[in-house]
């Protein structure tokens, strides 16, 4: 067995921590090889929920669960952390778009930003879970120069397994028969679900979704809003924001950033845009990236017709106005 690392989640008192911090604690995350410290933070007012928290892992008896350090100081949160999920802000409630919580949350990822530039190892890898995601991650990014920017990611593996459930479900199939669903953009609802590079696995044979599906109307349509509108369906639905997906999404991108991408597949995160795809530069927009040795590249090369150039440009340009309005809160 290796060393503990040391995990850190913000938001540990909240309902997407009380799924993720047992998947984490587990190995489903790091592995079964991989002892870990999980450093678990929350707002001062939280400290008694998250008392009930560290309990309840004592509880579970897990043996690769080496030590828990509950916390509400950024500074005792962050220090020497190798992987990070900021979960820690407001959820929004009916009626909200994500992007009105940005006065209430960017504030978050700057102090944190500053945090993990002081405390964090340099190596650290940062998945930002609270919304709006994509813009958090940036200011995050940007509070922290002295670790690598693409150390710092935003999830939209919820929208992605969101979309594979709805081709499974279309055809018929087992979920693990879905691939390669890209989402773009934002996590909004601007965010484009394309599943015009997607594979299906079916009768033993490897086939496009499209060709699987035959109802292109359908995957531009119903299916695209289906996905887009999935958050606010379950908030209508539950009165409060998904959880257990969140947590398990979560879960999903940051073992497959350490684990790396099989060959040929692909996953979908938000990164500082290097421009690709005729996209807005050094804003965090998801992309399809693979992933080798615990680095991502950018899929390159896929056909991106007219539908799709008109969706990746609609939701660029909503990251754009994010990124302006972030900078404005933030220098007020
Ligand atoms: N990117 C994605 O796909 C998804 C993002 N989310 C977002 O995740 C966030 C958390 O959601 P829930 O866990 O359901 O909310 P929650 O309200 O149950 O928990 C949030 C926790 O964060 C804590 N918190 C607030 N400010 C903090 C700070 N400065 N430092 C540390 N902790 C702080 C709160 O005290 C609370 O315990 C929300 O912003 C939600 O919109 C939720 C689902 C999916
Ligand atoms: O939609 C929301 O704001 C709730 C959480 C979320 O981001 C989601 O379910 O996709």
């Amino acid at each position: 067995m290796s060393e503990p690392i040391r995990v850190v989640v913000t938001g540990a008192a909240g309902q997407i921590a009380y799924s993720l911090l047992y998947m984490i604690a587990k190995g489903d995350v790091f592995g079964p090889n991989q002892p870990l410290i999980l450093h678990l933070l929350d707002i001062p007012l939280m400290m008694g929920v998250l008392e009930g928290v560290v309990m309840e892992l004592a509880d579970c008896a897990i043996p690769l669960l080496r030590g828990v350090v509950p916390t509400d100081d950024p500074a005792v949160a962050f220090k020497d952390v190798s992987a990070a999920f900021l979960v820690g802000s407001m959820p929004r409630k009916q009626g909200m778009e994500r992007k009105d919580l940005l006065s209430a949350n960017v504030r978050i990822f700057k102090v944190q930003g500053e945090a993990l530039d002081k405390h964090a190892k340099k190596d650290v890898r940062v998945l930002v879970v609270g919304n709006p995601a994509n813009t958090n991650a940036l200011i995050c990014s940007k509070y922290a120069p002295s670790i690598p920017s693409e150390n710092f990611t935003a999830m939209t593996r919820l929208d992605q397994n969101r979309a594979q459930a709805q081709i499974a479900a279309r055809l018929g199939l087992p979920v693990g028969n879905v691939s390669n669903v890209i989402i773009w953009g934002n996590h909004s609802s601007t965010q484009y679900p394309d599943a015009s590079h997607a594979v299906v696995q079916t009768d033993g044979k490897q086939l496009k979704a499209s060709d699987a599906i035959k109802d292109d109307n359908w995957l531009r349509s119903v299916f695209v809003e289906t996905v887009q509108k999935r958050g606010a369906t379950v908030i209508a639905a539950r009165q409060m924001s998904s959880a257990m997906s969140a947590a398990k999404a979560a879960a999903d991108h940051m073992r497959d950033w350490f684990n790396g991408t099989a060959p040929g597949q692909f996953v979908s995160m938000g990164v500082v845009s290097d421009g690709s795809y005729g996209t807005p530069k050094d804003v965090v927009f998801s992309f399809p990236v693979s992933i080798k040795n615990g680095k991502w590249e950018i899929v390159q090369g896929l056909t991106i017709d007219d539908f799709s150039r008109k969706m990746l440009d609609a939701t660029g340009k909503e990251l754009e106005e994010e990124k302006t309005d972030a900078v404005g809160i933030i220098g007020a």
